[in-house]
């Protein structure tokens, strides 16, 4: 038996039985070698605050990561951009899923695109990323939290709650609603976070069962994207308070990267671009990381409170 932990989402629990679809194809195995538990998180448990506010990063991971640790799971599917740089002793990320469209959608309540709101119109999300990225373009918008999973922000759009919102299109995609978007936003004028889209396995390091299991399901490019995004979150101690965005593309055995950090407001914005071969993705994320540190200064990264 193969025990998958997850969170209790709809978009976490599709997440988890692609993973459990993925190595049934891959070993000729049953569905009944697999059992997914389901996991509470602090994240999934506090709704009254913005994540930001509540100890930032490692939030979705921690009881997930306890029960890897304790054995009563063997691997756990995680979102990439949920995860903290720094893992546990003892686990690590085994595999990365090829990566899902990376893209952010606006979703209008009455209007087709992010433009077309009316001024002064509120704007749903809790994510310091997309409010500083959403105000760089419309400075006059009124952006509000907006926490829960995402039938929850979808059900406080129509309730009216917020003219509009911004969710990234491959949960989407997973929950089998990306026709609910009303706008692809360019990743150029509207970054994602780093890691959106990658599915991640984490499991314990050493692990003879589990790993080769799950090496024979690891995508080899959206890896290389990945350890670079994760070395330039690292290099900037992903920090949650500070709006950070970015993206790693590969082509063969290229790679580039960009990185993009704002002020909340999204009046002020640093960028830095990068590129290289896979073999290096790690140090480019790491060089990228530490050249927009110096381009921003220290002030940035004190946290904004
Ligand atoms: N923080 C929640 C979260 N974590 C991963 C995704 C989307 C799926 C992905 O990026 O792989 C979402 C929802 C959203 O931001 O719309």
């Amino acid at each position: 038996m193969v025990k998958i932990g997850t969170r209790g989402s709809a978009l976490a629990v599709a997440q988890a039985a692609e993973v459990r679809a993925r190595l049934m194809a891959a070993h000729g195995m049953p569905e009944e070698a697999f059992e997914i538990v389901i996991i509470s998180t602090s994240g999934d448990q506090i709704q009254d605050r913005p994540l930001s506010q509540a100890g930032g990063k490692g939030l979705f991971t921690k009881e997930i990561e306890e029960a890897l640790i304790d054995g009563r799971i063997d691997l756990a599917v995680h979102s990439s951009k949920d995860m903290p740089t720094v893992l546990p002793d003892g686990l690590e990320i085994s595999a990365f899923l090829e990566r899902e469209d990376v893209r952010d959608v606006f979703i209008g309540r009455s209007v087709a695109s992010l433009g077309s709101l009316p001024q002064g119109a509120k704007l749903g999300t809790s994510s310091l990323r997309r409010q500083a990225l959403v105000l760089r373009l419309r400075p006059d918008l009124e952006v509000g939290m907006f926490r829960g999973n995402v039938q929850t922000r979808l059900r406080k759009l129509e309730e009216g709650v917020a003219e509009g919102t911004l969710l990234a299109l491959a949960g989407l995609k997973r929950l089998g609603v990306a026709h609910i978007a009303s706008e692809i936003m360019d990743p150029e004028r509207f970054p994602p976070a780093l890691g959106q889209g990658a599915i991640c396995i984490e499991s314990r390091i050493g692990d003879r069962r589990i790993g080769p299991m799950v090496a024979a399901i690891h995508h080899t490019a959206t890896g290389f994207a990945l350890a670079c995004e994760r070395a330039f979150l690292a290099a900037l101690d992903g920090s949650c308070r500070t709006p950070i965005a970015g993206l790693a593309r590969i082509d063969g055995d290229g790679l580039r990267f960009s990185g993009l950090i704002l002020t909340p407001d999204g009046r002020e914005t640093h960028d830095i671009a990068a590129e290289g071969r896979t073999a290096e993705a790690a140090r480019i994320g790491a060089d990228a990381g530490a050249a927009i540190r110096q381009k921003a200064g220290a002030r940035f990264f004190d946290g904004w409170s």
